[in-house]
């Protein structure tokens, strides 16, 4: 056993994260005025979410991702999700034949192959695949029984996308671990843990805790590497299976859900917290750790461009803690004020009643 926490960087790395992530603004904005030619439908009168979109045709997920990140830029305002309207810079600016129009300038990049794709996400509401080992198209980070092959099943992918994650996770793992207070808490469930490094940071700083990381088998064998490392396989077990389908590992007080629930949509987080509030104790708490927008739906622009990130990659896309809240509500947990963590993350519990 090691009882020293984990290291903690000296700098933080939010600035890159963001930068990274700075495409999908150009992506959006010139899909919006470009070709869905958004911003004319909202010309004459506010419209709602719903009216939007079917003007627009497009899907829920795509047009909430779509709508928060030109709202967190400025250009649309109103009440979410009843009543959006044009602010003054896109009234002046991006509606086609104003004396100040810049639509022009942004249509220089329509046909660039980032915008393109944009595009065809938004339409259809899927994501961009990703190869497995094999070359086969195949969805990143998820695995559903019966929706085809998954990279986390494949050998090579599922290394390589568990191993990328781990990049930002051993950067904002620390932070939890010293934030989170878990007393009184003897058994963790880190459901879809990847590397479990979160777990490791939390064992590291809770001497009697113990956890057991649930993934895919081929995500687990990074897992086993990193727990080694650590010296903390001893409080450590490794369960193979689904979060969907398989039955709830039985006797544990809290559960962890790290950047899980983003890469889904609405109705299977519904049933992923229902499925594992119906696990814990009286007591027992949920911990959602994630980015959460604005209950506004008006930004912060880092995550409403996360958001995007995440809706080209997986099922899902950033929600606000109203949204969380709403779903551990439901299935029966009591949310509590979100502590923060690192890289714009921070932790949402849920206390079952
Ligand atoms: C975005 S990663 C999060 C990893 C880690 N918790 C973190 O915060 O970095 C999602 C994880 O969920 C796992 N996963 C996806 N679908 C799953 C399923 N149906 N059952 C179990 N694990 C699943 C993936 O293999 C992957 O490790």
């Amino acid at each position: 056993m090691n009882p020293s926490p984990l290291p903690q960087p000296q700098t933080d790395p939010t600035p890159i994260f963001e930068h990274y992530r700075g495409s999908y603004g150009t992506e959006l904005l010139t899909a919006a005025v470009e070709h869905l030619n958004l911003f004319s439908h909202l010309a004459h009168a506010p419209m709602s979410l719903t009216a939007l979109r079917s003007a627009l045709g497009l899907a829920e997920r795509p047009a909430t991702v779509l709508l928060v990140a030109l709202r967190a830029m400025g250009l649309v305002a109103g009440r979410w999700p009843d009543q959006l309207e044009l602010t003054p810079i896109a009234r002046e600016h991006l509606l086609p034949g104003g004396a100040f129009y810049v639509g022009d300038y942004v249509g220089l990049s329509a046909e660039s192959p980032g915008v393109l794709e944009m595009v065809r996400r938004l339409k259809q509401n899927t994501a961009t695949p990703e190869k497995t080992d094999t070359g086969a198209a195949t969805t990143a980070f998820t695995f559903r029984e019966g929706a085809g092959e998954s990279a986390m099943d494949h050998e090579a992918s599922a290394r390589k996308l568990t191993l990328a994650l781990a990049g930002r996770a051993k950067n904002v793992a620390p932070a939890m671990a010293a934030k989170l207070r878990l007393s009184g808490v003897k058994t963790l469930l880190d459901v879809g843990g990847g590397t479990g490094i979160y777990s490791l940071a939390l064992l590291r700083a809770n001497p009697s805790l113990k956890a057991i990381i649930w993934d895919r088998p081929e995500v687990l064998k990074v897992a086993r590497e990193f727990a080694e490392e650590h010296q903390l396989l001893d409080r450590v077990e490794l369960r193979a299976g689904d979060m969907f389908a398989g039955e709830v590992p039985q006797g544990c007080d809290a559960i962890l859900l790290s950047n899980i629930l983003h890469d889904w949509d609405i109705p299977e987080c519904n049933v992923l917290v229902r499925r594992l509030a119906g696990a814990l104790p009286p007591g027992g708490r949920l911990l959602i750790h994630d980015v959460f927008l604005n209950d506004t739906m008006d930004g912060p622009l880092p995550l409403a461009l996360y958001s995007a990130a995440l809706f080209s990659v997986t099922e899902g896309r950033a929600y606000s803690a109203a949204e969380y809240g709403a779903m551990l509500t439901s299935a029966g947990l009591t949310p509590e004020p979100v502590v923060p963590t690192l890289v714009h993350c921070g932790v949402l519990a849920g206390v079952k009643r």
